[in-house]
């Protein structure tokens, strides 16, 4: 079992975590989020990221991900800017296969986890974790994290992270050096510094294929915009995801009581996210 206490993530400490721009702001001073996620197999991953990005409020969101993926993105964001440049955080590996990266991929991976700026590591960018040098999340599930873990000489079974969640997300969080999100019906959100969140999915109807996705970018649109703060205390990166967290839930709690409490798809949830924003603003 896990060592720490244990915290519920309220709607008043996500509150803290959001504002809306203001006079001085443009989009760059908000914060730009780089995006290299989807492939030729996962197109609907990278659509869904930056989907939720630029429905959570980011600056502008800078797709640079496989040539394959990229026209689908600007069909269904025409606002998001293909073209490689600067940018203050990275989302990186939704809807990607490790196991069959190019050496240009490869290369810009790394390249983005080497520039010291916050990173969320989902899906088939997980194996990357170790080689980060800026505030990072880690966004497994059970078995993405036993996965992980085994590659690392870890022995564990996703039954054993499902059955002890809190007590495998903390291991993670020491080993890797970094903080983990641990998805489920409850979310688990700690670093190695002893934060240690927890948050209860509203609804289940989120247990559907790509909501995962959805939630990557949300925390990355955060830590675009908190890029900042994180520049100076690193450890914001476990409570922004957790606020993400947060965010994903009541978008889908939101988005299926528009269908009178009925099922919710991925891009339901993320285009329920700006209400959900817009109230936390307003508390
Ligand atoms: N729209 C998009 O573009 C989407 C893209 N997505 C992207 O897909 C990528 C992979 O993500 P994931 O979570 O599916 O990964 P993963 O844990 O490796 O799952 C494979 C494991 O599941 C199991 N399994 C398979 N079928 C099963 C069944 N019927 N019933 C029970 N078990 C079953 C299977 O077990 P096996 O059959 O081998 O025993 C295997 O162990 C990732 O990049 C993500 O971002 C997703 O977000 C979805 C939307
Ligand atoms: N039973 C459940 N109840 C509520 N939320 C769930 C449940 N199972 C999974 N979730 C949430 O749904 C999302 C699924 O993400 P993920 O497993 O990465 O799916 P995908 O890879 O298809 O996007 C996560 O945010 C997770 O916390």
């Amino acid at each position: 079992m896990g060592t720490g206490t244990w915290r519920e993530w309220t709607a008043d400490d996500a509150s803290e975590w959001l504002s809306a721009p203001g006079a001085d702001d443009d989009k760059y001073r908000r914060g730009v989020l780089g995006v290299i996620t989807g492939s030729a197999d996962f197109p609907g991953a990278a659509v869904l990221g930056v989907e939720a990005a630029h429905r959570t409020g980011v600056g502008m969101v800078r797709f640079t991900g496989p040539r394959a993926v990229r026209q689908a993105v600007l069909a269904a964001r025409p606002e998001t800017v293909a073209v490689a440049g600067r940018v203050q955080a990275w989302l990186l590996g939704s809807g990607m296969d490790s196991s069959n990266r190019s050496f240009m991929l490869a290369g810009e991976l790394q390249h983005a986890l080497a520039s010291g700026l916050p990173a969320v590591l989902d899906a088939g960018g997980l194996d990357l974790v170790g080689t980060h040098v800026g505030p990072t999340v880690i966004t497994p599930h059970s078995r993405e994290l036993a996965r992980l873990l085994n590659d690392r000489d870890v022995e564990c079974t996703p039954e054993e992270v499902e059955a002890d969640p809190t007590g495998w997300a903390e291991r993670t969080a020491h080993r890797l050096r970094v903080a983990v999100l641990l998805k489920g019906a409850v979310t688990h959100v700690c670093d190695p510094e002893g934060t240690a969140l927890t948050v209860t999915a509203a609804t289940h109807w989120l247990a559907s294929a790509g909501t995962g996705d959805v939630l990557g970018g949300i925390i990355g649109a955060l830590a675009a915009t908190h890029h900042d703060r994180l520049a100076e205390e690193a450890g914001a990166i476990t409570r922004l995801a957790a606020t993400a967290a947060f965010i994903h839930s009541e978008a889908a709690r939101r988005a299926s009581e528009a269908w009178a409490g009925g099922p919710v798809t991925a891009l339901d949830i993320a285009q329920a996210v700006p209400p959900v924003v817009g109230g936390l603003i307003r508390r």
